[in-house]
């Protein structure tokens, strides 16, 4: 057991008027991976938005590695190595896959690792090897999903935030990309991820946090509860 890489204390968020977020206490690295689930519109994406910098806290604190970056810039949290794949594939879509790949490590904490980082990108997705030089908007939906989380490689991450990495993706294309992710996870990268797939999350995580209306609902930790498939469905949808 470690010291957890991040901690959120207290943060309540919202947008303009309208207040998502409640008060939410967590925290994730130190026990392995953290996933987070819960029905659609509850804040989960709200929550890792004010994470990584794109939407400032009314209140309450984000410490990274023992620094409070709550309302820091975006920028400035990628150059700390907190990684954030936005659900949906956000590329921009006249990049080839290996412009996009430069830009992942034009970060200065992660320019001196490009190389070493290129290489583990080209092992974990052969595929995105193959068509280096094509654009974008030419690939499919799986392929972009790799190069989101490829990008996000490049940025050396020392903390790896994932969206909804499965979301709209074919059976063979969303096994292939789960056991991607499982890779990264072993290489040592922790992570946070919100995933519908509640039998992948299981797998890949080993703290749930259930966010219901905004706020933490349930928290599972290791050794405390272990939870199966049907608890889960039951917490979603109540019984
Ligand atoms: N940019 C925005 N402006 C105003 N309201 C927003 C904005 N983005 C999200 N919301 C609202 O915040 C609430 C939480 O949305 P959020 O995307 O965080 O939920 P979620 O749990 O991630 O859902 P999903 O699983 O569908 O992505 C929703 O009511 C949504 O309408």
């Amino acid at each position: 057991m470690s010291n957890p890489i991040l901690s959120i204390e207290g943060v309540t968020a919202g947008y303009g008027r309208v207040t998502v977020l409640r008060d939410i206490t967590l925290e994730a690295g130190r026990f392995g991976n953290v996933g987070l689930f819960g029905p659609n519109g509850h804040g989960k994406t709200t929550l890792l938005r004010v994470v990584s910098g794109l939407l400032k806290p009314q209140s309450g604190r984000v410490v990274f590695d023992g620094v409070d970056i709550a309302g820091e810039s975006a920028r400035s949290i990628v150059a700390r190595g907190l990684i954030h794949v936005p659900q949906g594939n956000r590329l921009f879509p006249d990049l080839s896959i290996g412009d996009c790949m430069a830009l992942g490590a034009f970060s200065p904490h992660a320019r001196p690792h490009e190389e070493e980082n290129r290489e583990k990108v080209v092992k974990l997705f052969p595929k995105l090897a193959e068509r280096w030089r094509q654009k974008v908007r030419t690939l499919s939906g799986g392929e972009r999903q790799m190069v989101s989380i490829g990008t996000a490689l490049m940025s050396h991450p020392r903390l790896l935030i994932l969206d909804e990495p499965t979301l709209g993706l074919a059976p063979k294309i969303k096994d292939e990309l789960c056991a991607s992710v499982l890779e990264i996870s072993r290489g040592g990268v922790p992570l946070i991820v919100v995933e519908q797939d509640i039998e992948f999350l299981l797998e890949l995580s080993q703290q749930l946090y259930l966010i219901d209306h905004g706020a933490v609902s349930t928290e599972i930790k290791p050794g405390e509860k272990s939870l199966g498939h049907e608890e889960i469905m039951s917490m979603y949808f109540g019984h």
